[in-house]
């Protein structure tokens, strides 16, 4: 039963600053402060629930997605939460069609960030107060722009077939968790000494997890389903940041190779560095290595260019994979109609939360492209883990070439972080979306308030 009118909606700014240990660093971000616009939604119901919502950003972006989080509030404050949910579509499209801010998105960009982050807390509390079946699920996605691929209809078969069997991979998700890579070990700002600490740290630590059959390196060949495989040799997965400098990505990528030995997987990230000859040009070299994919090698806003990419490397065993920069469920789809891409990449928080990350998981199992989603940041983990083992249990059935990210930073700060066994997500067994941070963490990496912040601006004036 859905309770309670919205009568309180803050947001506030709290930033960590990894950019001082390079973390999160790579070739077009250098110095990152991982940061999140936090959404807390209040309601007048007796049961004192609380919505909380983030939305991940990067240091100063914070304060102009904050502004849009204030200039979209009107849209939910004393709104009931039934009528919101009741109608989550229409909700949906409310916010997304702002007359006065839809004209600085449409669906992307700072309006968008702020839309994922109050949609996220809405997603939190509604949440907490109860289930949902396919209809009411498809009732959230906003089917305008995509029904030139995905009718409701067909969402809806998708979701039904999705049944069969859910008991079963319930129970695998309660066991064994979703399988996870990590991304810690290698980022761009790191030297090689930092590199190797973290690789070798990463290896004995157990980010280990069973394989089938002997390489992994192929995408012809790629067939990850830990269960039938017990017994079977361990595998590994890391991924390297490159692109900014060719010399230096074939010495890191020597380094990690070597010390991953010839069998573990390996992906690749350029965040958009290339442009797209360059990009051919440039994984080409880099191939000798093996990676399974290279991540964002140009503008993610380059569909066709994407295209041009995957059949490029094709012959050489590579995958391309793009999505935690897809600004909204209509370059997804197309991206997947021009065969862009090979993996999917969605972000809980890039697109319009969970309602238009569900409309992007039903297009690709429609088109059979396995989703690997962008996680790390800061909760971008504890969120997305909710939508990975919902696309297993119900959407995908399947592990095939699927692997959810994993980094492993600030979930110190979160009331319910993630719990990772065995290199996998396991699931998260508190109702909501895992958003709701320690109130401790938020007071003190608030930005330019909190106690860290107010020691690190001091410094740096004198
Ligand atoms: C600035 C960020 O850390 C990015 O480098 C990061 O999201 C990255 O692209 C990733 O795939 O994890
Ligand atoms: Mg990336």
């Amino acid at each position: 039963m859905v309770r309670g009118r919205i009568c309180s909606l803050s947001v506030r700014d709290v930033r960590f600053p990894t950019s001082l240990g390079g973390h999160g660093s790579d070739a077009m971000h250098t110095d990152p402060d991982y940061s999140a616009a936090y959404v807390v939604l209040e309601t007048d119901a007796e049961d004192g629930l609380k919505g909380y919502g983030i939305t991940f950003t990067l240091g100063k972006g914070t304060e102009v997605v904050v502004c849009a989080v204030n200039a979209l509030a009107h849209h939910v404050l004393n709104k009931d939460l039934g009528d919101i949910v009741g109608d989550f579509r229409g909700f949906y499209r409310q916010l997304t069609s702002d007359g006065q801010l839809r004209w600085i998105g449409p669906e992307k960009g700072v309006v968008h960030l702020a839309t994922a982050a109050i949609l996220n807390a809405v997603w939190d509390l509604w949440a907490k107060q109860e289930g949902k079946d396919p209809r009411t699920l498809l009732s959230c996605i906003d089917f305008r722009y995509i029904t030139d691929v995905l009718t409701e209809e067909e969402a809806y078969e998708i979701l039904q077939k999705g049944q069969v069997g859910k008991k079963e991979r319930e129970g695998q998700m309660l066991m064994h968790g979703y399988p996870a890579y990590t991304t810690s070990c290698a980022w761009l700002g790191y030297s090689d000494d930092t590199l190797k600490q973290l690789c070798t740290e990463a290896l004995k630590a157990g980010w280990t997890r069973p394989a089938v059959g002997s390489s992994l390196l192929s995408l012809s060949c790629v067939n990850m389903d830990p269960w039938t495989s017990e017994g079977l040799p361990l595998d590994k997965w890391f991924k390297v940041k490159v692109g900014a400098d060719l010399q230096d990505d074939v010495r890191r990528c020597r380094l990690i190779r070597n010390m991953i030995g010839p069998e573990k997987t390996l992906m690749m990230d350029a965040n958009q560095r290339w442009d797209v000859p360059e990009a051919v040009k440039w994984m080409s070299q880099l191939a000798e290595f093996k990676p399974l994919w290279i991540e964002e090698p140009t503008s993610p806003d380059d569909i066709l260019g994407h295209a041009a990419i995957s059949k490029a490397l094709a012959p050489l065993g590579i995958g391309v994979a793009t999505g935690e920069q897809c600004h909204n469920r209509v370059i997804f789809k197309q991206l997947l109609q021009a065969k862009a891409l090979q993996f999917l990449q969605i972000d809980s928080c890039r697109l319009g939360s969970v309602n238009e990350n569900l409309s992007v998981l039903l297009m690709a199992k429609k088109f059979e492209i396995p989703v690997c989603p962008h996680a790390g940041g800061v909760g971008l983990c504890e969120l997305v883990q909710h939508l990975i083992i919902f696309d297993f249990i119900s959407v995908s059935a399947s592990l095939q070439n699927r692997m959810c990210e994993y980094v492993d930073h600030l979930h110190e700060h979160f009331r319910y972080p993630v719990i990772i066994k065995k290199a996998s997500y396991m699931p998260p067994k508190d109702a909501g979306y895992s958003t709701e941070m320690k109130e401790e963490s938020v007071k003190k990496h608030q930005y330019p308030d909190g106690e860290v912040w107010k020691k690190l601006l001091a410094a740096q004036e004198n």
